[in-house]
């Protein structure tokens, strides 16, 4: 629906316009093994600032999100409070600390418990992807609130994915069973985007352990829909990546003149 064709918050029932409230859960509580040894991964700098502030800015950024519930390492809630605290963050935004699980889908439960009764709309957004534009972030809410259940914002792959018989010893060669067409495929990124009952429904439903919110939605038999991803909201997994979130934030800076 176009902003023009779209009831003005005014013109809605009180009911419908509670219904598009829009919330962000931000699963922070993994502790980024893959990036090496040292602090949780969402708690190390980027810039000087730790990455979960970045990823908290990111979410507030946009005016469709009214609440950031940010789920901590499990013995970390105390200090990403004070974190908020310490840094500026937008006003028109509320936000919610609570402690995350063993898996980053138990986080993100424990995010979505943690919801008042008014948000109809739920962005999931890893911590770890600190540097997604806004208008990757509204392009999801604009989706959900036409009425999809579930987005994901995604981009073509660049290189040919092969599928492959696992090797029994690591580090082996291993047989390639099928090259999957790649125009089809897409990596998909977060924030994705939910009706707030169909994620809830996924997490009730869904039992075996998946990184991937809106997979747990197909599972429910429903269809999930792309958007267009950013190159920037790629996630901070190894050590490399961080190299390049420090490229990609340098150049911002020096784009903005500070
Ligand atoms: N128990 C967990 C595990 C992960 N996450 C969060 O899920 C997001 C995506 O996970 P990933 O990048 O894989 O982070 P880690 O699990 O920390 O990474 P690793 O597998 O390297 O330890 C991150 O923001 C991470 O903090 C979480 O909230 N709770
Ligand atoms: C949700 C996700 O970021 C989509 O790409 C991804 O599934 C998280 O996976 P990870 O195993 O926690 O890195």
């Amino acid at each position: 629906m176009s902003d023009e064709s779209r009831p003005s918050p005014t013109e809605m029932p009180p009911a419908t316009r509670a219904n598009t409230r829009t919330a962000a859960v931000i699963p922070a509580a993994g502790r980024g093994v893959r990036l090496g040894p040292g602090a949780p991964k969402a708690l190390r700098a980027l810039g000087g600032t730790p990455m979960l502030i970045h990823a908290v800015r990111a979410m507030a950024a946009s005016r469709g999100v009214s609440l950031v519930v940010v789920v901590a390492p499990p013995d970390g809630a105390a200090e990403v409070k004070s974190l908020l605290d310490a840094h500026a963050l937008p006003e028109r935004t509320d936000f919610l600390v609570v402690p995350g699980g063993e898996s980053r889908q138990e986080s993100v439960r424990l995010g979505l418990d943690a919801l008042p009764a008014d948000y109809a709309t739920v962005l999931v957004h890893d911590a770890a992807r600190p540097l997604v534009p806004v208008d990757t972030v509204d392009a999801v809410i604009e989706a959900v609130r036409d009425g999809a259940p579930a987005v994901v914002p995604a981009l073509p792959l660049a290189d040919t994915v092969k599928q492959v018989e696992p090797a029994a010893v690591p580090g082996e060669p291993e047989p390639v069973v099928a090259t999957p067409e790649r125009a089809r495929l897409r990596a998909v990124q977060t924030p994705q985007g939910f009706d707030r009952e169909t994620l809830v429904r996924a997490h009730e439903t869904v039992t075996d352990n998946v990184t991937d919110d809106a997979s747990m939605v197909e599972q429910l038999g429903l269809t999930v829909m792309v958007v267009p991803g950013h190159e920037e909201a790629f996630k901070v997994t190894r050590p490399l990546d961080l190299v390049l979130a420090e490229a990609v934030l340098a150049r911002r800076r020096l784009n903005d003149g500070f």
